[in-house]
């Protein structure tokens, strides 16, 4: 294939010279890939509860830069009316427990975000509302239903009165962690948060005390099937990712089960960046007369996010510049997405043998194991993860200032799978941070996904070309310091 390729040494994609030939390939998007789909809610859990906490939320840890710099640049980002971080209003202004503004305040966040300034009126309305949300990536989607949440639940009772669904055990940990964070001050006056990811504890048939569960819908239904968790008091049901959560045939299907087990009057609330056109159909079915926020499909790439693409000649070229691209850079912390488990595999041998602390997460994990590898990434042991689509939704590693995509993602049918691009490079640049995602190309197919992609973002991505390796230091180095130079003339207007 890459023969049929002529070198080019144009930046702009346009000039590709076998670039036009197929343009008007019809082009789908579905949610969700194949890896996706066998991958989630798998594996057993070695913790219950809010242990192994994560520093999700609290900017506790390891920062590339100061976290002051940050909420410097921030300030910046968020007085600009254009930005999905701006908001006029406080959160003060929008009733809610004393203990959470002094949680949120701990926390360090100055100002809703626009999402959060949008959605928490009308989810904490009263009579509730069902609300589906829609929101850039990293823009505070997970403060904005937790909010409503804690707002919301009675301490009086352990009872389960809120559920939240995830499509992966990391993601569902990271939010019940967010959520013992966000209700710290609530927890003296009982405040219970449960786990309802796979483990093995759950076999005892004890019953679920917590007014909030989260976790994967297996293990939700599984706990409901049992009667282990008791859907009498639940009030809230809230689906994080939910355009990939509904459209994926097992999701979908539990997440369906799950809210037919709930009281009619069930406050049903949804949330994702990506909300594609053929998924609204049944998301409007399943939040019926939802109160409603989405965007325009322009409006969905993270401005911080700088897109390059790395042009190879084969597969093989894919590797040894990896390999390369690491040795010559030095990157805070990076995921590298792969399509299949064997590429992973082979990813982790090469640059373990070139001196890189790398780790591998995949569906191929149990629980614990997984929880292990994933632990060791957040905490910094670990500067670069290589996983499959399992991780590409919600998590949320600051320190993470760029994601390459090995493999172009795609779609079970092998198209060009958008959201899923969009879902991958949002693990960087969260909150106003800056960070690169860098998609490697070596074949026609590989290329015209990428190219296909852009289109559809309206984003013109910048190319490196492997046969000039200084200018792929000079173009890194440049993006790079750019990011870091944010800093400084931030400091100074402060
Ligand atoms: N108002 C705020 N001020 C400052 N930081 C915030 C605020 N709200 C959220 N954050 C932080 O922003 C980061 C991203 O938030 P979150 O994970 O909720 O994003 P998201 O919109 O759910 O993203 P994704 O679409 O990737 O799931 C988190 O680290 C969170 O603590």
């Amino acid at each position: 294939m890459a023969d049929s390729k002529a070198p080019s040494t144009d930046p702009k994609p346009a000039s590709k010279s076998w670039a036009d030939d197929d343009d008007d390939t019809p082009i789908t998007a579905t949610a969700a890939t194949s890896e996706a789909k066998k991958e989630t809610d798998e594996g057993t859990l070695a913790k219950a509860q809010t242990d192994g906490a994560t520093s999700w939320m609290n900017g506790s840890h390891g920062l590339d830069e100061p976290e002051f710099d940050v909420n410097v640049k921030l300030a910046d980002l968020q007085e600009d009316p254009n930005n999905p971080l701006f908001s006029v209003k406080a959160f003060e202004d929008l009733n809610l427990k004393e203990e959470l503004l002094q949680a949120i305040s701990t926390m360090g966040f100055r100002k809703p975000s626009k999402i959060q300034e949008r959605a928490l009126p009308l989810l904490l309305k009263n009579p509730p509302q069902n609300f589906v949300g829609q929101s850039q990536s990293g823009t505070g989607k997970t403060a904005a239903f937790l909010l409503n949440i804690l707002q919301r639940v009675n301490l009086d009772s352990t009872s389960p009165q809120a559920i939240v669904l995830a499509p992966t055990r990391e993601l569902a940990k990271q939010i019940a962690n967010g959520c013992a964070v966000m209700g710290t001050m609530l927890q003296d006056q009982g405040l219970k948060i449960f786990q309802a990811v796979p483990d093995p504890s759950h076999r005892g048939g004890k019953s679920v005390e917590g007014q909030v569960v989260v976790g994967t819908p297996g293990t939700v239904m599984d706990l409901l099937r049992r009667k282990q968790l008791s859907a009498r008091d639940v009030k809230i049901l809230t689906i994080d990712e939910a355009d990939n959560m509904l459209d994926l045939q097992g999701m979908g299907d539990q997440c369906r089960r799950i809210k037919n087990a709930l009281s009619q009057n069930t406050q049903i609330v949804l949330f994702s960046a990506t909300f594609p056109q053929q998924v609204l159909d049944f998301v409007a079915v399943f939040a019926p007369k939802a109160n409603t926020i989405t965007l325009q499909v322009e409006e969905l790439t993270v401005k911080g996010i700088k897109q390059l693409y790395l042009d190879c000649q084969n597969d093989e070229e894919k590797y040894t510049s990896l390999v390369k691209f690491y040795n010559l850079m030095t990157i805070a912390s990076s995921i590298i997405f792969v399509k299949e488990r064997v590429t992973a595999a082979e990813i982790e041998r090469r640059m373990t043998a070139e001196g890189h602390t790398v780790a591998q997460l995949t569906g191929a994990l149990e629980g614990a194991e997984r929880d292990a590898v994933f632990e060791r990434f957040r905490n910094g042991t670990a500067k670069v993860l290589i996983a499959t689509n399992v991780l590409s939704r919600g998590i949320d590693v600051r320190t993470v200032t760029m994601v390459v995509n090995y493999d172009i993602p795609e779609t079970v049918d092998g198209m060009p799978d958008f959201e899923t691009y969009l879902h991958r490079i949002g693990r960087t640049g969260r909150f106003g941070r800056t960070g690169v995602a860098l998609s490697f190309v070596h074949d026609r197919k590989s290329w015209q996904g990428l190219m296909a992609i852009c289109k559809h973002f309206q984003v013109e991505p910048t190319r490196l070309d492997t046969k000039d390796w200084e200018h792929v230091e000079t173009m890194l180095k440049g993006v790079m310091r750019n990011s870091r130079n944010a800093v400084p003339e931030i400091e100074m207007d402060a």
